[in-house]
């Protein structure tokens, strides 16, 4: 068990690569949080797993309501996961017109902030961008004050959650503020007092621009006209999707970044097709940008941000030969899917191009996940990927410091480029 957690947590495509070339696919190794899991990126496989229906599946950590909350749709598991899901399944993206606005308005407030010639980091930009977006879309305008202390309390907790509190659950024990637990649960507490006092105001004063989730999910009725959700339920989800919702397409945006002046042929093309969007500024302009799109799904596909999803089997479950048993966890392994040489020729290079010659299907590009818990905020984060990069490229010159290959490390749970992306701004283009 030791060394193969090892050898996956420092390299998780090359140890998946390597057992998979060894025992073929799906692979069993042991899971951290109990059983084994059977691990595949076959297509194949990966389309039954996804298709498998509400009652196959349970939580693959019964105890994940310790971090997010019991309420929040990660921590629920069959019908009710379902019915939560379905219940807050706003579309993230209610009015896009005016969530590209706001996505390309703190694109551009966040890099006019840089000195021209200092080197900065393009991971933390991003993270500032993608912080202000979701905080936009999930409670509408904020005031700078107000806008400030979500920010410094979402930070808090994410540097409060361990790395090993996550997979040694005896390590979930409040010891004190100076424990890793007790640290994290009074982080947690803050963002929730943050959050309690965003839904009172709305409730008093109907604050708000009437199009943020918060007053979506407060005014959602069932047949009654009863509230369709109690205040611990939108608590939760609210802060589920904050935090869910920055530091992935942070890390996936500051990816698309490096390659894209990483690799100088691919700035020229991008720059090439958004030629009308660079002169004109109008979102509009991005509605048929094949390339731009291309460079979003590659970077996404090259550095998936989540190696694989798994799900814990209520019953057994065929995948190919093998009949993985009830109790154990399968997982579609979004890393060896990715970098199939038979799907994706020449899968270490970054290449666009690729997304443009041929289609994928649901089963062999699958950074989002797949089936009934496949990511709920893809569209927004695909849209944010494509409008920020657009932005940036068209208004700034940059200079990427550091044109070695960067590993990907674990970093809050995900996966980040391990020296976050060292740029300097060189100029304006407009
Ligand atoms: C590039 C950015 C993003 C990537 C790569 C990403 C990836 C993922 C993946 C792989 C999953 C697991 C899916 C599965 O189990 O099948 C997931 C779940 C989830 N994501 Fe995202 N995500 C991103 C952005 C976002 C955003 C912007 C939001 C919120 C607005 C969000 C909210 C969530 C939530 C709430 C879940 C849990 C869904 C459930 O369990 O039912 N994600 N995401």
């Amino acid at each position: 068990m030791i060394p193969h957690l090892l050898g996956y947590f420092r390299q998780p495509l090359r140890c998946y690569q390597s057992l998979a070339a060894r025992h073929g696919q799906p692979f069993s190794v042991p899971f951290p949080l109990g059983g084994r899991m059977a691990v595949t990126g076959c297509p194949l496989h990966i389309g039954r797993i996804f298709k498998g229906g509400t009652g196959l599946y349970r939580s693959v950590d019964a105890s994940a309501g310790m971090f997010y909350g019991d309420n929040s749709m990660l921590s629920l598991d069959g019908e009710a996961h379902a019915a939560m899901r379905r219940a807050l399944m706003v579309p993230v993206l209610r009015n896009p017109a005016i969530a590209a606005r706001l996505m390309r308005e703190a694109a551009v407030r966040e890099v006019s902030g840089q000195k021209a010639g200092a080197p900065f980091d393009m991971l933390d930009t991003a993270r500032s961008i993608t912080l202000d977006v979701i905080l936009q879309t999930v409670f509408g305008v904020l005031d700078d004050a107000e806008r400030k202390e979500f920010v410094q309390a979402i930070q808090a907790l994410q540097g409060s959650i361990g790395f090993f509190a996550v997979f040694v659950k005896g390590l979930r024990r409040d010891w004190g503020p100076w424990s890793p637990w007790g640290r994290f649960l009074r982080a947690r507490g803050r963002c929730y007092a943050l959050i309690e006092g965003r839904m009172a105001a709305v409730r008093a004063g109907g604050e708000g621009r009437g199009d943020s989730v918060l007053e979506h999910w407060l005014s959602l009725r069932d047949e009654a006209g009863q509230p369709l959700l109690s205040d611990g339920q939108i608590r939760d989800n609210l802060l589920t999707m904050l935090f869910a919702g920055h530091d992935s397409t942070a890390v996936a945006l500051a990816w698309a970044l490096y390659w894209t002046h990483r690799e100088p042929g691919v700035l020229i093309a991008l720059l090439d097709e958004l030629e009308g969007y660079a002169q004109r500024g109008d979102i509009g302009s991005l509605d048929d940008t094949p390339y731009l799109d291309a460079v979003c799904r590659e970077a996404l596909r090259v550095h998936p941000v989540a190696p694989g999803v798994a799900r814990r089997l209520e019953a057994p479950l065929q995948l190919g030969e093998y009949l993985v048993p009830a109790g154990d966890v399968v997982m579609a392994c979004i890393d060896l899917v990715s970098h199939d040489p038979a799907i994706y020729a020449d899968p270490q290079r970054f290449m666009p191009e690729r997304f443009l010659e041929r289609g994928y299907g649901h089963s062999e590009f699958i950074p989002f996940g797949g089936g009934e818990r496949r990511c709920p905020g893809a569209a927004l984060a695909f849209m944010e990927m494509r409008v920020v990069l657009a932005t940036l490229v068209c208004r700034f010159r940059f200079r990427l410091l550091e044109r070695r290959a960067l590993d990907a490390v674990w970093s809050h749970g995900i996966r980040r480029p391990e020296s976050g992306v060292r740029m300097v701004l060189e100029g304006r283009r407009i």
